[in-house]
């Protein structure tokens, strides 16, 4: 059965240092287990710190990069190396200094002469009908959005693997989402936050407000809550 914890640490600094030093010994297990690992990415603030924390960390030198596979939760559709884009940030922080595999890494379509239902249809045609992910990250909104699964927006209810996203409350206004029946496919999913705009909403979410699309996100074995101290202060 599924299984909800709660970790809280101080501050968003050691927020980073923990969820980065979680991602490594869940890659370096994956990999012992099955030799490969899947993760998925998110976008954001908390996301950025987390990955250029891995950057530094003397333990990520035991993962196999080229056998990890990389996906995104969600994308600010956009034009290719646009500065807004999940994809950009992550590369940025990250990815551009690893020895990755580049058929592993699959970023969400680009807003380049495509429109976003058919790039949301070639992300699930890249997942397949059945995506394994070891570890699913997700940032929480201000709102309780998670990927870009907005409250009261209709992909929130969604069924296929992905969807397009068009008028989002938070810019760009259109993007493209892993759906919340993609998500729960995962095996862990880690809803992670940090600071004071996102006490309302984890509080909220963490109490049962379905209203809140964080209170949606659950993985098949373990969902974690990754929090600082001031983005769980209404838990
Ligand atoms: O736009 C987005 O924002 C959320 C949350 O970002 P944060 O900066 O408030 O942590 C993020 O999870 C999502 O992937 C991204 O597209």
């Amino acid at each position: 059965m599924s299984k909800t914890l709660v970790v809280v640490v101080p501050d968003a600094d050691v927020l980073a240092d923990t969820v980065a030093s979680r991602l490594v010994a869940k890659i370096v297990d994956a990999q012992a287990e099955r030799g490969s690992a899947s993760v998925v990415l998110t976008g954001g603030r908390i996301a950025a710190k987390v990955l250029r924390t891995v950057k530094d960390l003397p333990a990520a030198r035991a993962i196999d990069w080229s056998h990890v596979d990389l996906w995104w939760g969600d994308e600010r559709f956009l034009p290719a190396g646009d500065p807004d884009r999940n994809e950009t940030q992550a590369r940025a922080a990250l990815l551009d200094a690893l020895p990755l595999d580049p058929a592993r890494v699959h970023p969400m379509p680009a807003a380049n002469g495509v429109d976003a239902e058919s790039a949301a249809a070639q992300y699930a045609a890249e997942l397949g009908p059945a995506p394994r992910f070891d570890v699913l990250m997700l940032g929480v909104g201000e709102d309780g959005h998670v990927a870009s699964l907005f409250p009261e927006y209709p992909e929130l209810n969604a069924t296929g693997l992905t969807a397009a996203v068009h008028n989002s409350p938070k810019p760009p206004p259109t993007r493209i989402t892993l759906t919340m029946p993609t998500i729960q496919t995962a095996d862990e999913v880690w809803l992670i936050a940090a600071g004071p705009d996102k006490t309302d909403a984890v509080g909220a979410a963490l109490n049962g407000d379905k209203t809140r699309p964080a209170a949606h996100a659950t993985g098949q074995s373990r969902t974690y809550w990754l929090l600082d101290e001031a983005a769980a202060a209404k838990r």
